[in-house]
């Protein structure tokens, strides 16, 4: 039987280690290395026990597990060169993906995600991918080009949302990250954010090419806003991203059956 292939897209290593955690306590953590190189593979039997909060129907959960987790480095640029490369290898060797999932840490929007809660995207926006004007921002789309957002599968998204107890929102992706109030109250009163991270939309953008659906699990680890690098709660983040894909295991090792909806 073929099994579900996933691949899952972090920026760092730290971040990359508390997913494989979560998802195999037992797995080997791997050596650091550069960005974007090399794949960490975990292989779940679909043995493990289903929460009774599981979301998906008992006959759709059949197939066994292949994880990849790939560290492709800081930025929309690397994750998609990262991505882009994973799924093009994958695809040459006829083992195409199913969903790519991009995770790691973000900043939370006050009030809505607060340090330490689980964000879980419906949407990923590229949220300055466009051009400034007098008259304010415009997105890359309305100048013609290409696309500024990418919507999650619904009902997939909304069931990890749901059993994960996550915010579930947009995630903005931007190349630099928000150092003031104002900017911060902007950008979620645009966007209706939850968070924003730095590589969601490149992760998006390099799977649209091979038409795999995504998901942006996120973890927050500092509230967007003035620039306050001692008060980021990493090592609870990175705690909570563990936690997150230890609860997910299950919930993905008997998931439904691509394609996802
Ligand atoms: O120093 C460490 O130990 C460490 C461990 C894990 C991750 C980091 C990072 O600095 C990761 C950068 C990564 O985090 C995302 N992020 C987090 N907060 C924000 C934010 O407020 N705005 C935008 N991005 C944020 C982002 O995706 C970066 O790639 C360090």
């Amino acid at each position: 039987m073929n099994p579900v292939r996933l691949l899952i897209v972090t920026a760092v290593d730290a971040e990359r280690d508390a997913v494989g955690r979560g998802l195999s306590p037992a797995a080997p953590v791997a050596a650091p290395g550069p960005p974007g190189r090399e794949l960490l593979r975990l292989t779940c039997n679909g043995g493990v026990p289903c929460p009774d909060t599981h979301p998906m129907p008992s006959a759709a959960r059949r197939r066994p597990l292949t994880v990849d987790l790939l560290t492709g480095g800081v930025g929309p640029a690397a994750a998609a060169a990262a991505t882009g490369a994973a799924l093009a290898l994958a695809a040459v060797r006829d083992e195409p993906y199913d969903l790519v999932v991009s995770a790691g840490i973000a900043g939370g929007f006050a009030p809505v995600a607060a340090v330490g809660s689980v964000v879980v995207a419906d949407r990923v926006i590229a949220a300055d991918l466009g051009c400034e004007t007098a008259d304010g921002f415009l997105p890359v789309d309305s100048l013609g080009f290409g696309t500024s957002e990418y919507a999650c599968p619904p009902h997939l998204a909304a069931a990890v949302a749901r059993v994960l107890g996550a915010v579930h929102a947009p995630v903005l992706t931007v190349s630099t990250v928000t150092g003031t109030e104002e900017r911060a109250r902007m950008l979620q009163k645009s966007h209706g954010a939850a968070a924003e991270a730095m590589e969601g939309f490149g992760v998006a953008e390099a799977a649209a090419v091979h038409g795999t659906p995504i998901l942006e699990v996120r973890t927050v680890s500092n509230p967007v806003g003035p620039r306050d690098r001692a008060a980021w709660r990493i090592p609870d983040a990175l705690a909570a991203l563990r936690d997150a894909f230890a609860v997910l295991r299950p919930v993905l090792a008997h998931g439904a059956p691509p394609p996802y909806s």
